[in-house]
């Protein structure tokens, strides 16, 4: 390997918080043969990414510090075959918008990151080897197998569109066509490593290794809901936005079990320690000067467990310590931002702000039993009207008018 790191440390870099790896073989042979070893991970680029972001970004981090080289794949054309999640006009800034986020988040990190390299998924998806291959695998993985692969990921409806069939087998190509030793990704994608494993070989491609990180609750607790903004932390919110999600934050105390603030110690801003302190020691402080007391200084999660466990390290101490040093690792991320009118470009080009709910032109009130009657149309968080297109009536055209205007008009409305 490129990196100073004895082998076994390049090992316990590569395997840290790994829940699970199918084919090691495949890593220890490259390991052995002295090349710097391969690893992609992909991302379909849809929604805004946030703090559970930094769990597979610390992965990666390592990687790179592991002295491996990267590619992060900015899955584009993935964005949209799962439900159309990002439409298709939106994903090319959303790809651009990750890049940035992910770029900036592993320099605050601390690596370096010339061994990173971005791909987005639409630059060699289409291609007419890359189409000729996925039908080649068309015929060789059944829908069922097919509809099974992309079961915790894709998201799964009765009568699926055929998206969420190619979407899979997209994913296991991806491989082949990335060049790569293995592909990292959470447990969740299991099923796709599987097939992957599997359908290669049969289309004369090889098998490669995968890496799975677990499944982690989320920094707040509870259940993470799309339609609440507070239950996810934005790489972008302020330091008062921070505290006051997190203040909200579910941590019972000397509950570690699916202890999301714990958790998040563990994952992120321990192995960040390591990573900037550059000696792979993990450093975390609490401070309890309000208490008058000396702050509690860990060196691993276990020690961190067992006082939490005891209610030394109670809610209350670890809450605003999380906080803070979450500030601390958003702040060069969100500098950089403010320097970067072409980033906030981006950012505005990806993520539009909802369309302003305009009064629809007012009509004659002729009542309510009346064919055109005022039907409300609302516009949703994810940008799409509901009401909308519902009437063929005069009043139908008026809000298809407005809704031009707006462009927020799709095309069964057009
Ligand atoms: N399936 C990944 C995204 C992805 C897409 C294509 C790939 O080749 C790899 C990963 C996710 O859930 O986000």
């Amino acid at each position: 390997m490129a990196s100073k790191l004895s082998t076994s440390e390049v090992k316990s870099l590569l395997n840290s918080h790994l829940e699970e790896v199918l084919n090691p073989e495949i890593i220890d042979a490259v390991l052995e043969s002295g090349r710097p070893l391969e690893i992609y991970w992909g991302t379909a680029t849809t929604g805004r990414p946030h703090c559970a972001y930094f769990v597979p970004m610390v992965k990666i981090a390592q990687f790179l510090q592991a002295g491996c080289k990267v590619k992060v794949l900015l899955a584009d054309i993935h964005g949209f075959l799962d439900n159309l999640k990002a439409p298709i006009e939106l994903v090319e800034y959303r790809a651009q918008y990750y890049k940035y986020v992910i770029t900036s988040l592993l320099k605050a990190v601390g690596v370096p990151i010339d061994h990173l390299q971005f791909v987005l998924g639409s630059s060699y998806q289409k291609s007419p080897e890359y189409i000729m291959d996925l039908l080649k695998m068309s015929t060789q993985v059944s829908e069922h197998d097919a509809k099974r692969a992309g079961a915790e990921v894709v998201k799964q409806s009765e009568n699926a569109p055929l998206s969420a069939l190619i979407y899979p087998l997209m994913q296991c190509l991806d491989e082949q066509y990335l060049s790569v030793d293995v592909q990292f990704g959470g447990t969740d994608q299991r099923k796709i490593f599987a097939l992957a494993k599997d359908i290669l070989p049969k289309i004369g491609y090889r098998q490669r290794a995968h890496m799975m990180n677990p499944m982690v609750p989320g920094l707040q607790g509870g259940k993470m809901s799309a339609s609440d903004p507070d239950s996810k932390i934005d790489i972008l919110d302020t330091a008062d936005a921070v505290r006051k999600k997190l203040k909200k934050a579910v941590a019972a105390p000397k509950e570690v079990e699916g202890n999301g603030v714990l958790t998040f110690v563990e994952y992120v801003l321990l192995p960040v320690s390591a990573l900037k302190e550059g000696q792979g020691k993990e450093k975390f402080v609490v401070e309890r000067s309000r208490d008058g007391l000396e702050p509690l200084v860990y060196t691993g999660i276990e020690q961190m467990r067992e006082d939490y466990r005891n209610d030394v390290l109670t809610p209350q101490l670890l809450k605003p310590a999380v906080t803070e040093a979450l500030i601390t690792l958003l702040e060069p991320i969100q500098a950089e931002f403010q320097a970067s009118p072409e980033w906030q470009a981006i950012e505005k080009q990806a993520y539009p702000p909802p369309p302003e709910v305009k009064k629809v032109k007012k009509v004659k009130n002729k009542g309510s039993g009346y064919p055109g009657a005022a039907k409300k149309v609302e516009a949703q968080p994810d940008g799409s009207v509901e009401g909308a297109g519902e009437q063929e009536t005069d009043l139908g055209t008026n809000v298809r008018e407005t809704l031009k205007k707006l462009d927020i008009v799709g095309e069964a409305t057009k």
